[in-house]
């Protein structure tokens, strides 16, 4: 058993599908077992050792989790409460046969939940077989569960906060669990790290219930990015500013001037060895008054130089469409990020050009800006973030960050990524300019560097970078840099 917690390895993640094609394979093993006793360690490691371990058992197989946790821990001689939201009749057989165990082994299972308010909570009400808001038995013990939280319990998911869809991340019903502690049982589940799971999940623990990793039999659904994604590249000692590649910020229309130059001194904050404004309000003067490095843009430098990266839309407004035709046809490297993927979204024309191109492109896209892209809601976004961003990727043929907890990184042909950094401190304004900066910052120097990792790298050190409070997106750029000091 492992806490997930910094630094992070590089994990395969397994949707509900996957994780039942795994268990059939393993049949033979006491998985059950082996959960419930991974659950009831667990939790004694977090007991706070004084009242009542209330553990909460559902209609399935996460039940069948619950009472085996629950045998083991008053076996340990501690105040267990054992109830079961369900018809012990209608169990399935392995969550059957914990019940006749833990029958057997005298433990008291009631119907109900406590009357006074546990220490810690084991939830095992639903796991991988939710498949509905919930209701009845369930619903009422999952109140249960919310209001003893509130009146300070500790609360333990099994496998996944109950309520919470392993392949997504969504929240079913209203009281969806909020556990301190979550430990996912033989796979790690993408759900945990997307959507609405980072704020349901707690801290989240993995037990492989040593079964060994699945491997080519069971490719994983998508990857969770480990901290290495967030080391710094080398840079070449002979390195000189021409090598380091050029960006070119299109963007900063009248009154949004500020998003271009967050994302101009990122680019610059990230490596690039020149960074170019092209500054959309036409305004007179430098580019960046406080930054004297970064310049205006002219007729040079060309979008189609191979050195070159073209950032387009940040604080684009309406004005960036115009220019949308000839960087789409021309820029042998693109990001388009807010107003341009918003012009793209409302453009026929625009969608064709961006669909023709061959040259390496990365879309980052917040969720409402990639609704308008697939042409649906912000809900129907958030409720599968993952397939979202596939779909942006297939159908634009390009690299893709979806934005928003747990950021998704989508490329044809490979395997989607979850970025488990960055916390709600990023809910600010200018910190989207700052990653689409410093990704093409990023990018700059690394013509031919695999652009699907290079966008997990830049997302992770984004994400790192933006996770404490306070923070403006200046200050982000700040933190940024520094991170760069290891290299
Ligand atoms: N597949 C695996 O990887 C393993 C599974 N195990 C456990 O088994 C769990 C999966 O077991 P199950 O498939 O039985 O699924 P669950 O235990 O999540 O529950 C399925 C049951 O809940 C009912 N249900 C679904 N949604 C409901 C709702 N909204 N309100 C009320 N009832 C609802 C279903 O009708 C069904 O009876 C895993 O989450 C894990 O805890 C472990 O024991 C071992 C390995
Ligand atoms: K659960």
């Amino acid at each position: 058993m492992r806490a997930l917690h910094p630094p992070l390895e590089r994990m395969p993640l397994y949707g509900a599908a996957s994780s039942r094609a795994i268990e059939r394979q393993n049949t033979h093993l006491p998985l059950m077992e082996r959960a419930g006793l991974a659950v009831a360690k667990l939790a004694l490691a977090l007991w706070p050792g004084s009242g009542p371990i209330w553990v909460a058992c559902g209609p399935g197989n996460n039940g069948g989790d619950g009472l085996v946790a629950a045998r083991w821990l008053a076996a340990h001689g501690l105040p267990v409460h054992v109830s079961l939201s369900a018809d012990a009749g209608a169990l399935p057989p392995d969550a059957a046969a914990a019940h006749a165990r833990a029958l057997a082994a005298g433990l008291p299972i009631h119907a109900e939940p406590p009357d006074t308010t546990p220490a810690l909570i084991v939830d095992a009400l639903l796991g991988l077989g939710l498949s509905r808001p919930p209701a009845g038995a369930v619903a009422a013990s999952l109140h249960g569960v919310a209001k003893f939280a509130a009146q300070g319990a500790r609360v333990l998911a099994v496998d996944l906060p109950s309520g919470l869809m392993a392949d997504t991340g969504t929240a079913l019903g209203e009281h969806t669990v909020r556990a301190d502690h979550t430990l996912s049982l033989l796979t790690l589940k993408p759900g945990l790290f997307t959507g609405a799971g980072r704020a349901h999940a707690g801290q989240v623990w993995f037990d492989d219930l040593d079964v060994s990793p699945p491997g080519a039999h069971h490719p994983a659904d998508a990857e969770l990015l480990g901290d290495d994604a967030l080391r710094p590249m080398p840079r070449d000692a002979t390195a000189h500013k021409g090598s380091q590649g050029s960006v070119r910020v299109v963007g900063g229309a009248a009154g949004m001037e500020g998003a271009a130059r967050l994302a101009a001194r990122a680019a610059l904050a990230a490596g690039a060895g020149r960074v170019y404004l092209d500054a959309l309000s036409n305004a007179p003067g430098p580019a960046d008054p406080a930054w004297p490095e970064l310049m205006r843009a002219g007729a040079e430098p060309a979008v189609a130089q191979p050195g070159v990266v073209t950032l387009a839309g940040c604080g684009g407004g309406a004005a960036i469409a115009t220019h949308l035709p000839g960087l789409l046809a021309q820029a042998a490297r693109l990001v388009l990020d807010a107003d341009a993927l918003n012009a793209v979204a409302g453009s026929a024309a625009l969608t064709s050009a961006l669909q023709a191109r061959t040259q390496p492109t990365v879309l980052t896209p917040h969720p409402l800006e990639a609704a308008r892209l697939l042409g649906c809601t912000v809900p129907e976004i958030q409720a599968d973030r993952l397939r979202a961003a596939q779909n942006l990727a297939e159908r634009y043929g390009c690299s893709v960050v979806l934005k928003g907890s747990g950021s998704v990184i989508a490329s044809p042909g490979h395997r989607l990524g979850v970025c488990p950094r960055g916390s709600a401190a990023l809910a600010s304004a200018g910190t989207g300019d700052v990653l689409a900066g410093w990704l093409a910052g990023l990018w700059a120097p690394e013509p031919e560097a695999d652009l699907h990792a290079l966008c997990g790298r830049a997302v992770s050190q984004h994400g790192a970078a933006g996770e404490a409070l306070p923070l403006r997106a200046s200050t982000l750029i700040e933190r940024l840099s520094a991170t760069l000091g290891a290299a």
